[in-house]
């Protein structure tokens, strides 16, 4: 999607060194400067620093254990840094975190919601908690069950939904005080491809009203689709943010990832992922089951028993090479 007219683009991509001297921008939707996490000896959040956009439709992208939830977790309240700024349309996230907690909408995890409601009652609930009456709260939590493809299940409680209607449930509990920011961790996984492409609609709408979404995601090829701007976090800092298109720099974005990331190594491959050439212990394929690998015994014998007293045919390729320890045991005995 396209930057949207209310979005201020970064110009250059901001690399997280230079970002620590700047102060917080109070205009932006969210504004980050050196966040600091440590969890015992694991540093998880390292001095990380980004301006959202207002208007923007942001993608957090980063590899596995980046430091992305534990820095929306410090960025929505949930989480007390060890250090650093984080600011929410100008208000500083722990100073003033009720005004901060009307602002935004976060999506909770599904072990976080009160699942012995039904549908209509959490929707119901999550709006009372956040100051509105329950007929407009009920109201709205109609709508939003209809937009989810949820009607039906409305009297049915959460803990009988399956784990897509409850990532839904879940999404529209966020979403029922209408905030001016919206955070979520992975919202379309586990969801079908209507209900994703409903939510996909709601979600541009709301941006486009001049909402801010923040999204976390895997999916790079979505976020390349869906969101005007993005930032890639690895080991804790971000590494590369701006539009969408400024940090592809013209290339497909998943590619520019892994350029950026790293990560791509010889393990990676395994050789005895091989796809029927060998079979399933490693042994070539049409050897008896049992017959022993190199120094290795790969199985049992096809009637259950042990290997003990097979005979070697091992091939070449499984043979000890040159540099085996010349006290392997031989293929002579078969078993180890
Ligand atoms: N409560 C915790 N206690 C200890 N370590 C934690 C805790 N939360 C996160 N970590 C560690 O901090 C690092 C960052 O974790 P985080 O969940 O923020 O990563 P992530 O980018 O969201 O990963 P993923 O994409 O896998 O969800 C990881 O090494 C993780 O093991």
């Amino acid at each position: 999607m396209p930057a949207g007219p209310t979005a201020q683009p970064q110009v250059q991509p901001q690399y997280a060194p230079a970002a620590q001297a700047w102060p917080p921008n109070p205009t932006a939707a969210v504004s980050i400067r050196g966040l600091f996490k440590r969890f015992d000896r694991k540093v998880a959040v390292n001095g990380l620093a980004l301006d959202i956009p207002v208007g923007s439709f942001y993608g957090l992208v980063g590899p596995n254990g980046a430091g992305k939830t534990t820095t929306l977790n410090m960025v929505t309240g949930l989480l007390v840094p060890d250090a650093g700024t984080a600011m929410i349309l100008g208000r500083n996230v722990w100073s003033d975190v009720n005004a901060v907690k009307r602002m935004i909408g976060v999506m909770p995890q599904p072990d976080q919601i009160f699942d012995r409601l039904t549908g209509m009652q959490l929707l119901v609930y999550s709006g009372m908690l956040r100051g509105m009456p329950r007929a407009e709260a009920a109201s709205r939590a109609k709508d939003l069950l209809g937009a989810f493809d949820l009607a039906q299940a409305a009297n049915t409680m959460v803990t009988d939904y399956s784990a897509g209607m409850t990532k839904k449930i879940c999404l529209a509990s966020a979403m029922i005080h209408s905030p001016r920011i919206l955070v979520l961790d992975e919202p379309f996984e586990s969801v079908d491809p209507v209900s994703s492409a409903n939510l996909k609609d709601i979600l541009i709408e709301y941006a486009k009203t001049g909402g801010t979404v923040i999204i976390s995601s895997h999916v790079m090829a979505l976020v390349e689709r869906m969101c005007t701007h993005v930032a890639v976090v690895n080991n804790g800092q971000v590494c590369a943010a701006g539009t969408v298109e400024q940090v592809a720099a013209g290339e497909d974005l998943e590619d520019r990832f892994l350029q950026l990331v790293g990560g791509r190594h010889e393990a990676a491959h395994l050789a005895w992922l091989d796809g029927g050439a060998r079979d399933s212990v490693g042994a070539p394929a049409g050897a008896p089951v049992g017959a022993p690998v190199g120094n290795a015994y790969a199985g049992i014998a096809p009637d259950g028993r042990g290997a003990a007293g097979a005979t070697a045919s091992a091939p070449a390729a499984a043979q000890p090479g040159p540099g085996a320890p010349s006290g392997a045991p031989s293929n002579e005995s078969g078993a180890r």
